[in-house]
């Protein structure tokens, strides 16, 4: 069957009928019958084929036609084994697909109309070109009908067979016929006459020249030659060419991979219309995975004869490793207009949703949930890493409830339109802000501590999931959203003095913080294990990667083993794919997303919107109300970190088991610290050590150490100072 040759204005309604036609098929089977028949079906001396079988009846009772069953006492399935297809077909259930769907049908439309209306001129010459041929045909006819001329054969074997009785019945019937025909004949014509005389007298002029033009027309019509139709046939050249079964399985067998060979290949659903392409459901031969055939796409886009940005295969791990989803866009996808962020303009976002990201090559929107994850964005440099940060730094901005912690460790300004309403906000490569990005990852462990002790306390009825919820962010309890951006964070993790502490910070927050509200977004430009804890790319649960010019970057960012399964962003060209990577994590399989492209003055539009709405909220805090930002050197977090690292059930403790703790919990910071050290950072805070005696091994030991109550009395007064 060749495709190619269709008419394409048949291509719309072949689809639908196809689509239609999936119900009532055999478990949904394949566009080319043929070709499915014969795969299934050995020839009479081989043995049967190993692998699915179709034990379902033919609707066709002809031999001919029968479905070749491995074992004919194998019981047929049963209804709740086979897989239901959708009642309605895809483009009809999704409005985005129907969009799509009705956008090309009218193109096809309006191009043959826009076609046929250019060579209208064309077509009338030729029509006025075959009139006089025309009204001969009709005159010779007409006369050809009154003289009877179909009798006459009959007539001259009267006459060869010198049958004269049989001649003179004969002329005797067509001189009757003769007569009433000549009769109607005048009578019409003479009809015809009057009405073309009434019809000149009674109407405008318009209508002359229209009845002139259509009897011209109507002459034009009857004078065709048989084999020269009058309109040129509107053959729809367009850029992508319809996806045939033959042209998919030919791609695929071009791949060279071991074990798959020609009538293997088989199509479980018909090629539709899938967005602005094709989609080819393909299940391969038994043995190939579609990772063997993702991680050859270049060389599968040369066997369809496609641009590399158009051919997008994928699996379908819902049915099986072997099942194939090959989408075959009309257009490269780097060649497509940059995506407006739908939130650009006007409206506001809930952060408990996910995030407008971007759109899958075909065409649909893929969001990215923020609440209970983490992010890790990772590219070469210029490939659109920040760009992507942009978008879930809006849809952050958008939701007034968020408090937003900004870093961007390059210095480049690319994230200063979020500057006014962040909480912590620093743009720089220097040591500094690279040490201030670094107390914000200490604040916010801290942070996430609180929040942890903060929800226990909550009553079960508010938090039945003990993790926080829109419900429990609106109470203004300190348990909202909290959004830390670390961009260009390599140069946070690889800086000598801080960066290992910073990774720990990170590792921990990621970890611990997801049920608690805070969000850690990290971007980097230099995947690699010195500039990107593995603590870090291990636990992240959401990974964007856009292109990475190796196999380690690849993984480091999506993932072990994503490369091996032909996740690989490594097939994204450089700058031409600006903007295009693979998404894991936001959903159930990774997938390709172009994201939305927010410029510097969008951005800097919403990040006004953004500012307004925290304005009315009063949300504003820190750094956007011009605060000192709060430094967490040792001194200033001491406090908070005793209280993190005290024991349990115990009022008053020794000085050398606090140091113990605290070098646990912070070795950069505490590591080697004595009693003596503790004292001497505590006392210009007000606390004094006092002999604590316990007893061991049946005597009294006393020890300096330290109060709980004691702590707990300054830590109450500090924080009633900053809020002051
Ligand atoms: N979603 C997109 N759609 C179209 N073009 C994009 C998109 N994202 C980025 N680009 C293009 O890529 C360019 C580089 O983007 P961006 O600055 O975000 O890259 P980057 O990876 O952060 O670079 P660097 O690592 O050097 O900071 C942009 O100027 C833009 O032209």
């Amino acid at each position: 069957m060749n495709h190619e040759n269709h008419d394409p204005n048949d291509d719309l309604f072949a689809r639908l009928e196809a689509d239609l036609n999936t119900d009532f098929s055999i478990g949904g089977e394949v566009v080319d019958l043929d070709k499915a028949r014969t795969t299934r079906r050995p020839a009479d001396d081989t043995p049967p084929a190993a692998g699915p079988v179709d034990t379902a009846p033919d609707e066709d009772d002809d031999p001919e036609e029968s479905v070749y069953v491995d074992d004919p006492d194998t019981p047929a399935p049963t209804a709740v084994e086979r897989r239901r297809e959708p009642i309605l077909p895809k483009w009809a259930s999704n409005a985005e697909q129907f969009k799509a769907a009705a956008r090309w049908a009218a193109g096809q439309a309006a191009y043959v109309t826009a076609f046929h209306a250019a060579r209208s001129p064309l077509y009338a010459a030729r029509l006025t070109a075959r009139a006089p041929r025309g009204a001969a045909r009709i005159v010779g006819g007409a006369g050809r009908w009154v003289a009877d001329s179909q009798g006459a054969p009959m007539r001259a074997v009267a006459v060869r067979k010198e049958d004269a009785e049989l001649y003179l019945r004969l002329t005797r019937q067509r001189d009757a016929k003769v007569r009433l025909r000549a009769l109607i004949a005048v009578l019409a014509g003479a009809f015809g006459i009057a009405f073309v005389a009434v019809l000149l007298v009674m109407t405008p002029g318009w209508t002359h020249l229209a009845l002139a033009a259509a009897t011209v027309a109507a002459l034009g019509w009857a004078g065709a030659p048989a084999d020269a139709p009058l309109v040129t046939r509107a053959v729809v050249k367009t850029k992508a060419p319809r996806l045939t079964s033959d042209i998919v399985e030919r791609a695929l067998l071009a791949l060279g991979i071991g074990g798959m060979g020609k009538g293997e290949i088989t199509f479980p659903a018909p090629i539709t219309r899938d967005g602005p392409g094709w989609r080819a459901d393909v299940d391969l031969p038994h043995g190939v995975t579609a990772g063997d055939i993702m991680e050859r796409r270049k060389r599968l886009a040369s066997g369809l004869r496609r641009p590399l940005g158009c051919v997008w295969p994928e699996g379908n791990a819902d049915e099986h490793e072997g099942r194939l989803v090959l989408w075959v866009g009309d257009k490269d996808l780097s060649k497509a207009e940059k995506i407006p962020w739908p939130l650009a303009q006007t409206g506001r976002h809930d952060l408990f949703k996910p995030v407008p990201f971007g759109r899958n090559p075909r065409g649909q929107w893929v969001a990215v949930p923020l609440v209970q994850h983490n992010v890790l964005f990772g590219s070469q440099p210029g490939q659109g890493k920040t760009s992507s940060v942009r978008v879930l730094a809006a849809g952050a901005a958008l939701d007034p409830t968020a408090e937003m912690w900004t870093h961007e460790l390059k210095g480049s300004g690319d994230l200063d339109p979020f500057e006014p309403i962040s909480h912590r906000f620093v743009s720089g490569i220097d040591d500094d802000s690279i040490e201030y990005a670094a107390d914000s990852l200490t604040l916010l462990r801290k942070e996430v501590m609180r929040r942890t002790g903060a929800l226990k306390k909550l009553p079960r009825d508010l938090c039945p999931d003990k993790r926080v919820t829109r419900e429990i962010a609106d109470k203004r309890i300190g348990l909202h959203p909290l959004v830390c951006i670390v961009d260009e964070c390599q140069n946070l993790f690889a800086h000598p003095k801080v960066g290992k502490q910073a990774g720990e910070n990170a590792e921990f927050i990621i970890k611990i913080g997801r049920a608690f509200g805070v969000i850690l977004i990290l971007a980097t430009q230099r995947p690699d294990k010195d500039s990107l804890p593995t603590g870090v790319s291990g636990n992240v649960s959401i990974r964007f990667c856009l292109r990475v010019a190796g196999q380690v970057e690849n993984d480091m960012i999506l993932g072990t083993s994503a490369y091996k399964n032909g996740i690989r962003a490594t097939t994204f060209r450089p700058e031409v794919d600006a903007g295009l990577g693979y998404l894991a994590g936001a959903t159930a399989t990774p997938t390709v997303v172009k994201t939305a492209y927010l410029d510097t003055p969008v951005t800097e539009a919403v990040a006004a919107r953004a500012l307004a709405m925290r304005k009315a909220a009063g949300t504003l805090t820190g750094h956007a109300l011009g605060e000192v930002p709060e430094r967490s050197d040792p001194h200033a977090t001491l406090l908070d970190d005793l209280e993190a690292v005290w024991p349990s059930g115990e009022a008053r403790v020794w000085g050398e088991t606090l140091t113990a703790a605290l070098a646990t919990l912070r070795p950069d910071t505490y590591a080697g610290w004595a009693p003596e050290q503790l004292a001497a950072a505590l006392r210009p805070l007000g606390i004094e050590p006092g002999q604590i005696g316990r007893r061991i091994d049946g005597k009294t030991v006393n020890r300096r150490g330290y109060d709980r109550d004691h702590i707990t009395t300054v830590i109450a007064e500090r924080d009633r100072n900053r809020s002051a």
